[in-house]
C-alpha cells in the first residue's frame, strides 16, 4: 500500500473511537486527565515513541539497551522497551528470595492487607470504568495487538468487572478458612488458605490487559510477591495499568514487573527459584518450564478448541454469526478460538458454511474485524494450509488467501479468514491426525462432517487431542448434550444452542482440565486453586483430662 494510503487508513482506525464508541458516548480524551498514564495513546508512533520501564523492588529502573517494538499495522519502529538481559537479572533475583514463602500477609500474618487489596480492586474499578480511561486502554490495546474497538473494549470492561468482584470484603473472603472439632477438649484442626510467597506470572501477547492483571491481582490478593514478565510486544499496556494500580493504593514493592525475552525470564526463574510459576501461553514453551521448575508451576497453554453441531438444527443465522465470532474475531488469536468443527450432517443441508462465509468476508482491516497475525507469517499458515489440501478430500471452503492493500509488516501474518475442509476417516488417520489437531494461532479453522452412526469417532478424535481448554456442544437435545459432555474433558465447555467457544465473561471459571497442572482464571475458585495452597494447622491445647498419667508404650 502506498505510505499516504496506509496513513490514512491508520488515521481512521486510531479516530474510530472517538467518533463511535461501543458504549454509546462520544468525547475527546485528553492525556492529562489520565494521572497515571507515561504515554499519550494516539500519538505513539517513531517520532514519539512509547517508553516501557521494569519495575523492582519498589523502583521504574530503565536497562543497558532497548528493545524496539514496530507498529503491527505500517512497521513503523513505534515503542522502546528498556528491556533486561541475562547479566541484569540480579536484582529480580534478590527481590524474589526476600520475599518469605509464608508471603507478604497470610491469615495468621497482616490481615489487613487483604482490606487494602480489596480498597486497591474497588479504586482501580472505578477508575478503569472512567470512559476516558477505559477507552485509553482499549485504544492502547488496539495500538499494540489490533483487534476491533468492540474486542479490546470488552476485554478493558470484563477487567473492570473482575476488579469489582474482589472489592470491598472478598478479597478475605477467598481466604476463608474452616475448622472441624478434634478427637478430644482443646482439639480443632483449622484449614487456611496459604499463599507460595515468591511467585512469578509469565503471559503472551493476546490479550495484553485481561491476562495478566486477572492473575496478578489473584497472587497478590492470596499474599503472594509475584514477578510479571509479558510479552514485549504487548507490555506497554500493562506498564500503564501498574501505574493506574500504584495510583490507586497498590504498595510499590509488592510486585516486580520485568521486560526481557524467554531465555532470559527462564534464567530468572531458575535463579530466583520462585515456589509457584504461572505460565499462560504455547505448550512448547509450557512443556519446557514445567520440566526446569520441577513441577512447580500452573499451566494456561494452548488450545485446539472444538465446536460439535448436534443433530437438532435451529437459529441458523445465529449458529453461523458464533461460529463466524469464535473463529474469526481477534484475527483468531484467542486462545478460545474455534479450530475445529464437526458438523452433523443435518447441518450439512443447510446453508450453515456459506453463511459463515459471508459474514467472514464481511471483516475488514479498516475496523481491524481483521488484522495482523503476531506469531505466524503468511508463509507459515499458507504452508500448513497447502499440507492439508494434500489429504485426500481436502477442500478449500474460503479464504486461504492473503491480505491486501496493506502495510503490515512481512514479519507479521495478514490472512483472510479462512476455513479447510477434510472428511473426518481421512482427518482420523494416524499420519493426518498429528497436522490436523495442529493449533494455527491465526483466523483459520478446520471443518469436517460426521454422520449420525459417527459420533463415536467424533468422541475418538476429540479423546486423542493433547490441549483441552474450551469447547462447545450446540444442540437442545439433552441426551446429545450427555453424551459429548460426558465423554470429553475440555476446562471450559459451553452447551446449548447458543454455546459459544469464545468471549469468556468474567462471571466463569476459564482454563483447560485434564491435567494437574492446569490452571484456572476469573473466579474465586480460580484465584484460591492456582494462588494458594492448603494449609492444616490442628489446634490442641487442651486442658488434659484429669488424673492423666503416662500410658504404656505403643
Ligand atoms: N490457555 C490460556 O488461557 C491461553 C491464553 C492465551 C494464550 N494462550 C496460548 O498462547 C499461545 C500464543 O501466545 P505466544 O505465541 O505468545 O506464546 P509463547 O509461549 O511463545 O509466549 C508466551 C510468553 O512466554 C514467554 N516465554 C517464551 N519462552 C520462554 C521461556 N523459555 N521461559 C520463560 N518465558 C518464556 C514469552 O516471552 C511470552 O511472554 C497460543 O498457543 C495460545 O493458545 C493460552
Amino acid at each position: 500500500m502506498a505510505p499516504v494510503l496506509s496513513r490514512l487508513l491508520f488515521r481512521r482506525i486510531v479516530q474510530a473511537p472517538f467518533l463511535r464508541t461501543s458504549t454509546g458516548f462520544s468525547f475527546c480524551r485528553n492525556v492529562h486527565s489520565i494521572p497515571f498514564s507515561s504515554v499519550e495513546v494516539e500519538q505513539i508512533s517513531g517520532s514519539k515513541p512509547g517508553e516501557v520501564h521494569n519495575l523492582v523492588q519498589g523502583k521504574w529502573i530503565g536497562s543497558s539497551g532497548w528493545n524496539t517494538i514496530v507498529d503491527p499495522l505500517n512497521g513503523e519502529p513505534f515503542i522502546k522497551v528498556a528491556e533486561v538481559d541475562e547479566t541484569e537479572i540480579q536484582p529480580f533475583v534478590k527481590s524474589l528470595t526476600k520475599c518469605p514463602k509464608h508471603g507478604l500477609h497470610n491469615p495468621l500474618k497482616s490481615p489487613e492487607r487483604y482490606l487494602l487489596y480489596g480498597d486497591v480492586s474497588s479504586k482501580a474499578a472505578d477508575m478503569l470504568s472512567t470512559p476516558e480511561v477505559t477507552d485509553f486502554f482499549a485504544r492502547l490495546i488496539q495500538r499494540v495487538s489490533p483487534k476491533s474497538y468492540q474486542q479490546a473494549w470488552a476485554e478493558v470492561n470484563v477487567t473492570v468487572k473482575f476488579l469489582r468482584n474482589f472489592s470491598g470484603d472478598q478479597v478475605r473472603f477467598l481466604a476463608r478458612s474452616f475448622a472441624v472439632p478434634g478427637d478430644h477438649l482443646g482439639q480443632q484442626s483449622h484449614g487456611y488458605r496459604w499463599p507460595y510467597g515468591p511467585v512469578a506470572i509469565i503471559t503472551p501477547f493476546n490479550f495484553p490487559l485481561e491476562i495478566p492483571l486477572l492473575q496478578v491481582m489473584g497472587a497478590l490478593y492470596m499474599g503472594n510477591k509475584p514477578v510479571l514478565k509479558v510479552d514485549s510486544k504487548v507490555i506497554i499496556v500493562m506498564e500503564q495499568m501498574i501505574r493506574l494500580l500504584h495510583h490507586c493504593g497498590l504498595p510499590l514493592e509488592d510486585l516486580d514487573f520485568i521486560n526481557c525475552d524467554g531465555k532470559t525470564m527462564n534464567k530468572l526463574l531458575i535463579e530466583g527459584n520462585p515456589s509457584m510459576t504461572l505460565f499462560t501461553g504455547s505448550s512448547r514453551v509450557a512443556e519446557k518450564l514445567a520440566v526446569d521448575l520441577k513441577g512447580r508451576i500452573k499451566l494456561e497453554d494452548a488450545g485446539f478448541d472444538w465446536k460439535v453441531l448436534g443433530p437438532d438444527v435451529r437459529e441458523e443465522d445465529y449458529v453461523a454469526w458464533v461460529c463466524d465470532q469464535d473463529a474469526y474475531a481477534c484475527s483468531g488469536q484467542k486462545c478460545s478460538a474455534q479450530s475445529i468443527m464437526f458438523m452433523h450432517e443435518n447441518w450439512s443441508k443447510t446453508s450453515l458454511i456459506s453463511k459463515i462465509k459471508d459474514l467472514a468476508e464481511r471483516r475488514n482491516l479498516t475496523d481491524l474485524t481483521i488484522g495482523p497475525v503476531l506469531t505466524l507469517t503468511n508463509e507459515m499458515m499458507l504452508d500448513h494450509m497447502n499440507k492439508l489440501l494434500t489429504i485426500p478430500g481436502a477442500k478449500l471452503l474460503f479464504g486461504g488467501e492473503p491480505l491486501k492493500n496493506h502495510s503490515i509488516p512481512a514479519i507479521y501474518g495478514a490472512m483472510k479468514p479462512t476455513a479447510v475442509y477434510l472428511p473426518l476417516e481421512e482427518m482420523m488417520k494416524d499420519e493426518n491426525y498429528e497436522l490436523v489437531t495442529k493449533e494455527i494461532f491465526g483466523p483459520f479453522q478446520i471443518i469436517t462432517e460426521y454422520k449420525s452412526d459417527q459420533l463415536s469417532v467424533v468422541l475418538d478424535s476429540l479423546e486423542r487431542m493433547h490441549a483441552h481448554l474450551t469447547a462447545a456442544v450446540v444442540s437442545n437435545d439433552p441426551l446429545f448434550l450427555q453424551e459429548v459432555i460426558g465423554n470429553t474433558v475440555n476446562g471450559t465447555t459451553y452447551a446449548g444452542l447458543r454455546a459459544r467457544t469464545t468471549g469468556a465473561p468474567q462471571n466463569h471459571w476459564f482454563g483447560p482440565a485434564g491435567d494437574p497442572r492446569g490452571a484456572g482464571i476469573g473466579t474465586p475458585e480460580a484465584i484460591k486453586l492456582v494462588w494458594s495452597c492448603h494449609r492444616e494447622i490442628i489446634y490442641d491445647i487442651g486442658p488434659l483430662p484429669l488424673n492423666w498419667t503416662t500410658p504404656p508404650s505403643s
